[in-house]
């Protein structure tokens, strides 16, 4: 079966750091997959290639067999929602108007635009906030809107970078309940995050990324062993250095 997201090869350096280093993976349709790896690693970057944010130096993203960076770009973006990191928003609109906006952007009618928009406020719990502009949303906040804005146009495949986030435990269980219910109807999601708990409670698959490599991926059991994931993912990053909670003596008395 066609991968919902095929990456392969996928390259990028700065000056002298490789951010991302001949990068193999594939997303299977309809799998929820999580992507974890140490601060730096290169989940932002390969997520970015991936969905047409950020040009690579070598390799191809391709989303259900469409190129994101030939001409075909287009049509892969339309099959997409993408949460970024660091979402760049238009800030002096309030989250209607964000979804209004981006609906009408995206060639969506007018009536769905909004039934849409006031359906998401409201499972995201934004409605309260309606005349709020989006520079006074919190952190929090800001990730609901941008997870909104990634699922207004009913995509295929969700890529989002750390969806959880600074949102809170409420919303957070919503939005479980969301991606959980896209996946139930035949959506793929892939998402990169910190938390191996999470990773666990939602994903069927996982990929380990270190120094820009996938060091290790497939089910959530293959990649885990017998243990946790977070077990296995010490092992494979920190290579059993041990070495963490030496130092900074001054702190105990
Ligand atoms: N624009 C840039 N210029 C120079 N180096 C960059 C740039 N963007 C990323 N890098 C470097 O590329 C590497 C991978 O960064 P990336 O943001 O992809 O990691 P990450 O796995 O998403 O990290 P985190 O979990 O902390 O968000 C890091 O060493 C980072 O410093």
């Amino acid at each position: 079966m066609t991968a919902a997201l095929d990456l392969a090869g996928l390259t990028k350096v700065y000056g002298a750091k490789t951010a991302v280093d001949h990068l193999d993976l594939a997303i299977p349709q309809g799998s929820f997959y999580g992507l974890v790896g140490q601060n730096g690693a290169g989940k932002t970057t390969t997520l970015s290639m991936g969905v047409g944010l950020l040009r690579p130096d070598g390799g191809t993203a391709r989303i259900f067999d469409i190129d994101v960076w030939a001409d075909s770009g287009r049509r892969a973006k339309e099959l997409v929602g993408v949460l970024p990191d660091g979402l760049a928003m238009p800030e002096r609109l309030t989250g209607r108007e964000v979804l209004t906006y981006l609906g009408l952007l995206r060639g969506l009618p007018e009536r769905v635009v909004a039934e849409r928009a006031e359906e998401l406020l409201a499972l995201l719990e934004l409605d309260a906030a309606e005349n709020t502009l989006v520079v006074e949303y919190s952190t929090g906040m800001r990730k609901k809107i941008g997870l909104a804005t990634a699922l207004l146009h009913a995509p295929r495949l969700l890529v989002l970078d750390e969806p959880f986030e600074a949102v809170d435990p409420v919303s957070a269980a919503t939005i479980k309940e969301i991606l959980r219910g896209f996946v139930a109807g035949g959506g793929s999601v892939v998402l990169s995050s910190h938390v191996m708990a999470l990773v666990e409670q939602l994903c069927d698959h996982v990929a380990v990324i270190d120094k820009g490599r996938v060091v290790a991926h497939g089910t959530l059991a293959e990649v885990s062993g017998a243990g946790s994931l977070e077990k296995r993912f010490v092992e494979l990053v920190a290579a059993g250095d041990g070495g963490a909670a030496k130092g900074l003596s001054w702190l105990s008395s």
